[in-house]
């Protein structure tokens, strides 16, 4: 059996006084998509920035492929960040730069090839995110909103890494950017073997691409299940979610009876 690609034990997060997380557990295997949904403010965001230690937890245990995280130093955690690619909401491309200039950020920081196999490496990743060639000489505001996370979701994979996390990567989308976004996240995890965990909103992406959905609710993770599981949980917060008529009416689109 491989080993888990996350696992979260244990984990409490508090900021202030302000209790998020308690006692969160869940475990993504290798190669799973796992979508992490829950109410406005119950840390689903927090959790994917603990996992690459930008946010600190106050206890708990994060092993990414079999190795505790919170203990690294800064220099170790530089693995963390070759295996970990994030793609922040709303992209965070540095709007002074090109796309492949965004996208070669991580390949000059942390390794020492040369510029012309950099350029080559830039110009793949542009690719395999479905960007034209003559996205890469474009800067961010020359792009739409399809086109500015699909940079950001190729400067995530600059470092091959064996992990993504996508935050919100169809908000904003109209529905047919944020379907063929959709399709990209299948694409990538069928070529690269991608573990990917996602922060969404989106019940058309939850239907289409997840294995499992972790459900964040009173501050522990109450579930994590495909999502057919779901749908039976006796749970208010995940009624309202999935049974109220845009939940009903995404089902019908997904499974018609
Ligand atoms: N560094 C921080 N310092 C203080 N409070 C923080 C910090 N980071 C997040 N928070 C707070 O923690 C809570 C959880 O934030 P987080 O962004 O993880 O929620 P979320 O579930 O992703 O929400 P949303 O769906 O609205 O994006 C929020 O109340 C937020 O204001």
């Amino acid at each position: 059996m491989p080993l888990p690609a996350i696992e979260i034990t244990h984990l409490s997060t508090q900021f202030g006084k302000m209790v998020i997380h308690e006692d969160v557990n869940m475990t993504i295997q290798q190669q799973e998509i796992v979508a992490i949904i829950g109410g406005s403010g119950t840390g689903k965001s927090t959790i994917l920035r603990e996992i690459i230690l930008l946010e600190r937890p106050i206890s708990g245990s994060i092993k990414v492929l079999g190795r505790e995280v919170l203990g690294l130093s800064d220099r170790q955690a530089q693995w963390l960040r070759r295996e970990c690619g994030m793609m922040f909401q709303n992209g965070a491309l540095f709007s002074s730069l090109t796309v492949a200039e965004n996208v070669a950020i991580p390949l000059q920081e942390h390794t020492q090839l040369s510029k012309t196999t950099i350029a080559e490496l830039v110009a793949y990743k542009i690719a395999l995110v479905g960007l034209p060639p003559t996205a890469g000489n474009k800067y961010p505001s020359q792009l739409s909103g399809g086109m500015i996370k699909r940079a950001a979701v190729a400067r995530a994979l600059a470092l091959d890494p064996k992990i993504l996390f996508l935050d919100e990567p169809t908000a904003g989308l109209d529905p047919v950017g944020a379907d063929s976004l959709d399709d990209m996240i299948l694409q990538l995890r069928e070529l690269l073997g991608l573990t990917i965990v996602i922060v969404t909103h989106d019940l058309d992406t939850l239907w289409k691409v997840t294995d499992r959905i972790a459900v964040l609710a009173d501050k522990k993770v109450l579930a994590v299940e495909p999502i057919r599981d779901l749908l039976k949980i006796d749970h208010a917060w995940l009624k309202e979610y999935f049974h109220g008529v845009r939940g009903r009416v995404t089902a019908y689109a997904h499974e018609p009876v």
